[in-house]
């Protein structure tokens, strides 16, 4: 008997047709890995399946039986569990592990608080061991990694008995060998028997962890990819609607440096980092989560002080204490999570793309209004939002779409240094390239660093990839010439790999 069987399933916002006509099975103890382009409609389909959104048409059974959820907490009670796309979905980071683990069945372990913590802490202990998760039961949750927090809630997913668990996007904030530590705690679910339904735009994790891909395009599926091995080609050309074309990097040859940072030290190393940035360069820096990649974006952006060496732009001392400091010398930052990106619910697409223009309208005429609108509506074709007017709340928009918007945003901007930390997050694969293509081809008059812990993300759109771990450069490379072993064993800390590198 399937685990899941959906027949026909159909939804539409307005005039909006977003899902027509979804057939898809889910066999218990497989890994079935949902890609589609942005917008295709993967979060309406599990938004359904989840009890948030009801369906305008079509069928859904759960191990034979009807499945028509009224709510979320009735999907759950009914053994449909997702754990969302924010990193720890539901996770309470001032309660401990034990206490995270266990929300759902805190009543149960007796009146004492004290009989209550010892058995809550033993139920807890059996929980992690069970799903081979190395906690200390007692650590705040707010002390542990993004990836521990990751783990725990789904483990917690699992207190309540799923027959299928949905994960979202659950490595978009975890470095390679995180998202390992989650692909093992998978085969033990998949070994029992959960049915397991996971969006992902990453390739890596796809190779690593699908039993069958299944492709969405335009509401529609469009391949289904089950025999091993499993044709990647074939599914991202389903995915798109056509093959992607090659990366081809034309590696700048670097103008003069617009950013230097010398002898800059971060947190946890006493190794000092210097490096500059040059006009119409793209610099990426990966490292894992800790490597120090986020101390200095902020340092660059102003929000983190630099208490020992110094930052230059265009050879003049550069020393920002505010955000807004960063910014009037002419240096912006996309923010890694959307919800400190300033997103404006309740503006519409085009003003949300030229919100840092906004301030100046009321001085504006109307002509250079139109400008403003036009230049929004310009980049949303360049980058390829899918939306249906640009005067739509951003609201409406898909995450993926939301974060294209994002960067066009500071694409938008005249920026001396443009700053973009996991600037695709979220953005389907096709998109990926489109955006990266965009990037580079206005790179000129600024100096451009990504911060992505994704290498294929770094590989794709960069001229030269800098390695951080923890704290220190442990290694630099021109794309034009990249040892792939080496740039692997250097993100993940290899101690071989830093000292050839030192
Ligand atoms: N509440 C809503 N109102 C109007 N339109 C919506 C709403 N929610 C989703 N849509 C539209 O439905 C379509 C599918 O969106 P959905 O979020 O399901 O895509 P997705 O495949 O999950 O994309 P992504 O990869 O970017 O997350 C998009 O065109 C989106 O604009």
């Amino acid at each position: 008997m399937k685990a899941c069987e959906i027949r026909g399933l159909e939804k539409s916002f307005g005039r909006n047709h977003v899902l027509r006509g979804i057939d898809l099975d889910l066999d218990s103890g497989e890994v079935v890995v949902l890609m589609g382009a942005n917008g295709a409609g993967k979060s309406t389909l599990v938004k359904i399946l989840c009890g948030f959104q009801g369906a305008n048409a079509g069928t859904m059974t759960l191990e034979g039986q009807p499945f028509d959820p009224a709510d979320a907490a009735d999907a759950i009670a009914r053994g449909v569990v997702t754990v969302h796309q924010s990193i720890d979905d539901g996770v309470i980071p001032d309660l401990d592990v034990a206490t995270n683990l266990m929300l759902n069945r805190l009543t149960e372990h007796g009146a004492s608080l004290l009989v209550r913590d010892r058995a809550l802490r033993v139920a807890a202990r059996k929980v992690a061991d069970n799903m081979g998760l190395d906690l200390d039961v007692r650590a705040r949750v707010s002390d542990l990694s993004v990836a521990d927090r990751q783990m725990i809630a789904i483990a917690r997913a699992m207190a309540y008995d799923p027959k299928v668990l949905i994960l979202d996007e659950p490595t978009s904030s975890l470095s390679a060998s995180e998202a390992e530590r989650l692909f093992a705690l998978l085969d033990r679910l998949r070994e029992q028997g959960v049915a397991i339904l996971y969006i992902s735009h990453r390739m890596s994790d796809i190779r690593r962890i699908a039993d069958r891909i299944v492709c969405m395009r335009d509401g529609k599926i469009s391949g289904v990819f089950d025999q091993a091995p499993l044709d990647y080609d074939g599914a991202v050309t389903a995915m798109l609607g056509h093959r992607m074309t090659d990366v081809n990097i034309d590696v700048a040859s670097g103008g003069s440096a617009i950013l230097e940072v010398e002898r800059v030290m971060l947190d946890g190393s006493d190794t000092p980092v210097s490096f500059s940035a040059h006009d119409g360069e793209v610099v990426a820096i990966t490292g894992l989560l800790g490597s120090g990649k986020s101390q200095l974006a902020d340092m660059i952006f102003g929000q983190k002080p630099v208490k020992t060496g110094q930052l230059r732009i265009d050879g003049q001392p550069y020393a920002p204490a505010s955000a807004g400091q960063a910014v009037a010398a002419g240096v912006f930052m996309s923010s890694k999570d959307r919800s400190t990106n300033a997103v404006i619910p309740d503006f519409d697409i085009a003003n949300n793309m030229t919100l840092p223009f906004l301030g100046s309208f009321s001085r504006l005429s109307l002509l250079s209004k139109r400008k403003q609108r036009g230049a929004a509506t310009d980049m949303i074709k360049q980058i390829g939002v899918k939306c249906q007017s640009d005067q739509d709340g951003i609201g409406t928009l898909s995450g993926g779409n939301q974060q294209k918007v994002m960067i066009g945003r500071w694409l938008l901007e005249d920026s001396r240094v443009l700053l973009l930390d996991e600037p695709f997050q979220g953005v389907d694969i096709g998109a990926r390239r489109d955006i990266g293509r965009h990037i580079r081809a206005t790179a000129k008059g600024r100096a451009t660093l990504v911060f992505a812990a994704e290498l294929d993300e770094a590989l794709e759109i960069a001229d030269r990839i800098i390695v951080l771990h923890e704290g220190a450069i442990v290694g630099t490379h021109e794309n034009s010439n990249i040892d792939l072993d080496a740039l692997i064993a250097q993100v993940s800390g290899a101690k071989d790999a830093q000292t050839q590198a030192n």
